[in-house]
């Protein structure tokens, strides 16, 4: 590390430098994520983008008194060198390491948890105006917030808020073009024309000044004014418009990378009485050649690094003699281009996880049959219902915990007017290094609820082939889950089949105990049959495939025939498919045998890698074998 950075242990100790060793300090810490992020992995190209606009702020404000928060959060690793965390770094994502994103349990300088998008100006005003009436006015406010961030419907309901009340806050809106793939969009289109039009970025300075000391409330006032001067004062608005018109005072385009110009302009704002948005133009991935000159698919290709992929160079390791199970994301992909070539009433919407989701495959086999809302889960359920009602079948590939946020839509617009929208969510289950904002563990809690909606979960990759079908021949509702990563290595159908809804099936016959996995938990499942069948203990061994509705006569018979039966989900206990089981039998007037619920604990898991998540909450073959047995072997069916 070389000698400015070393001596940045508090935020404060900005405050001291020159404007020149401000931006050298920001390029150091943009070599100091280089070399880490390329060793460990971890988000990058956002990073790199906010490394100016992290000294900039906290060389001007006082924090944790004075408040900076980072929309998502993916991009705050800038921020954490300069609060204290510069020397764990190599931690972070890491089990026991630093948080993936912002924190309040991790530093008093995280002002607001993160992972979701868009959510930071909405805090932003909550914070501000709780200051206005607890004393702490002067207080300084600034939420940072990138253009993808921007297109959630949240951002927007915040900044009319924040419009109406005047809150004198500010908004650093990070516009570099891009979401995770290029940003989408009118609104996004709208901040290119001003971003990428070097004649706006100084012609207004003088006048930008004053603008921030208008009174709020200035839209109103030029509605007096006679109609040519409008025309011509709006020439100088044109790039703010949206934002003035909504009594903000915009400042831009200014060069996100100058420390000099975002202090300036940070000054400016700092003094305004009112809501001042400042539109920095920054790069993606800047100062790291592949991603700043590889173009839209360089800066999309380096959102996040893998461990070892930039420090050292090395060439991609050689392929491995066996071919790993394809990720349940290609075949998903692969699945929706085949099932819009039988049915031309399928299309696929994601919500600005293009690559993420596997549509990234239809939209470049069949671009006509993709949609992409930006970052708008809320807009992705509409659109499906609307494109519903209108006769098409739309597939919403959205992540299970994105999906938490159009939970009303889903409610409201899709079950309640029993539409056929299917759901398709990746990331169901723990995720791993995203920790607990992404971890996809409530769908089954938060949808079995529902009335109309049919849920399902694949054991393996070809399961997901037949169940996209099955949901796509449902007039209905239907929602199925899959985990991140690779498949279980099996054979995929050349041609899917219906699978009757509804029904499980049995993939081992034992005695005794009854194991009957849901989605992932079926190979759980499996693994611990293998463990207790060295051990003596042969159990049967079911899928269920539905957790609603559930293959009832099948678990009615299931408990009949053994003493304990064991249901194994990747989710919540609580309300889970578990609890689905449990309430069946007990509905049906089964003899309900001893039942064992495995699933999450009723509690937010860490980040890290899965293997050590799934250890710590015991999902694991091994700590199903040992409950299983200590409840066979003892009488008293002590749980452990
Ligand atoms: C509700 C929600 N949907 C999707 C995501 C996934 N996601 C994380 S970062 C990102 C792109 C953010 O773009 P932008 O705000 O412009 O930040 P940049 O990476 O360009 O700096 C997306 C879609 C998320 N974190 N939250
Ligand atoms: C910050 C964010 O929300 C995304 O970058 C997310 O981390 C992607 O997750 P996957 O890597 O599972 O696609
Ligand atoms: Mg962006």
């Amino acid at each position: 590390m070389t000698k400015l950075l070393s001596r940045i242990d508090r935020p404060q100790d900005l405050h001291a430098l020159s404007e020149d060793e401000l931006q050298t300090v920001a390029q150091e810490v943009r070599e100091l994520l280089i070399d880490t992020v390329g060793e460990i992995g971890g988000h990058f190209g956002a990073n790199l983008g906010t490394c100016e606009i992290a000294v900039a702020v906290h060389s001007l404000i006082d924090s944790p008194r004075d408040k900076v928060l980072w929309d998502v959060g993916h991009q705050a690793y800038p921020h954490k060198v300069l609060t204290g965390r510069r020397d764990e770094l190599g931690t972070i994502r890491r089990y026991g390491g630093l948080a993936p994103f912002c924190s309040i349990a991790e530093s008093e300088h995280d002002i607001m948890g993160a992972g979701h998008a868009s959510t930071s100006i909405g805090y932003a005003v909550g914070i501000k105006e709780a200051m206005l009436r607890g004393g702490a006015e002067d207080g300084k406010v600034v939420a940072v917030i990138g253009d993808g961030a921007m297109t959630g419907g949240v951002a927007f309901e915040a900044v009319s808020q924040a419009g109406g009340l005047g809150t004198p806050m500010v908004v650093i809106l990070n516009d570099n073009g891009m979401s995770i793939a290029p940003n989408v969009g009118a609104l996004s289109r709208y901040m290119n024309r001003v971003r990428l039009d070097p004649g706006l970025w100084e012609a207004r300075e003088g006048v930008e000044e004053k603008l921030t000391k208008l009174p709020a409330g200035i839209g109103a006032a030029f509605e007096r004014l006679g109609p040519r001067f409008k025309e011509s004062v709006k020439a100088f608005w044109a790039p703010g418009l949206w934002w003035e018109e909504l009594d903000w005072a915009y400042l831009g385009v200014i060069d996100g990378h100058d420390v000099r110009a975002m202090r300036r302009a940070l000054r400016t704002a700092f003094e305004a009485e009112r809501p001042v948005v400042i539109h920095c133009a920054t790069v993606k991935g800047k100062g790291f050649a592949p991603a700043e000159n590889g173009g839209l698919e360089g800066m999309e290709k380096w959102h996040a690094a893998k461990p070892k992929s930039i420090a050292s160079r090395r060439p991609a390791p050689s392929r491995p003699s066996s071919p790993a199970p394809p990720q349940y994301t290609q075949v998903f992909g692969d699945a929706m281009v085949r099932e819009c070539e039988r049915d031309p009433r399928v299309i696929g919407i994601t919500a600005a996880m293009n690559s993420g989701t596997g549509l990234s495959i239809l939209q470049k086999a069949m671009p006509e049959r993709y949609f992409d809302v930006g970052i708008a889960e809320q807009q992705a359920i509409l659109f499906a219902a609307g494109a519903a009602l209108t006769g098409m079948r739309p597939v919403a590939a959205i992540y299970s915990t994105f999906l938490q946020r159009a939970f009303d839509q889903i409610v409201h617009d899709v079950c309640l007017q029993n539409l056929p929208v299917t759901f398709c969510m990746d990331r169901a289950g723990l995720v791993g290094d995203d920790g607990p904002t992404h971890h996809g563990v409530f769908d089954i809690a938060y949808l079995r609820a529902l009335p109309h909606m049919t849920l399902m979960a694949p054991r393996d990759e070809a399961m997901l082939v037949h169940m996209l079908h099955t949901a796509l021949h449902i007039d209905g509702p239907a929602a199925l889950r899959y985990p991140r990563g690779a498949g279980e290595g099996v054979e995929l159908p050349s041609t899917p089949v219906l699978i009757p809804v509804g029904t499980g099936e049995i993939l081992r016959e034992g005695e005794r105990v009854a194991l009957v996995g849901y989605g992932s938990g079926v190979g759980k499942a499996l693994g611990a049959a293998d463990l207790l069948a060295e051990r003596g203990v042969d159990v049967t061994v079911a899928d269920a495939r539905f957790a609603k509705p559930l293959d009832a006569p099948l678990l009615a018979a299931l408990a009949a025939e053994h003493e304990l039966l064991v249901t194994i989900e990747e989710g919540v206990l609580a309300g889970g498919f578990g609890s689905a089981v449990w309430e069946s039998l007990s509905d049906e007037g089964a003899l309900a045998p001893r039942i064992l619920r495995v699933g999450l604990p009723d509690r937010y898991v860490t980040h890290g890698a899965p293997a050590l998540l799934h250890e710590e909450v015991g999902f694991t073959a091994e700590r199903i074998a040992e409950r299983v047995e200590a409840a066979v072997l003892d009488p008293r069916g002590s749980f452990a």
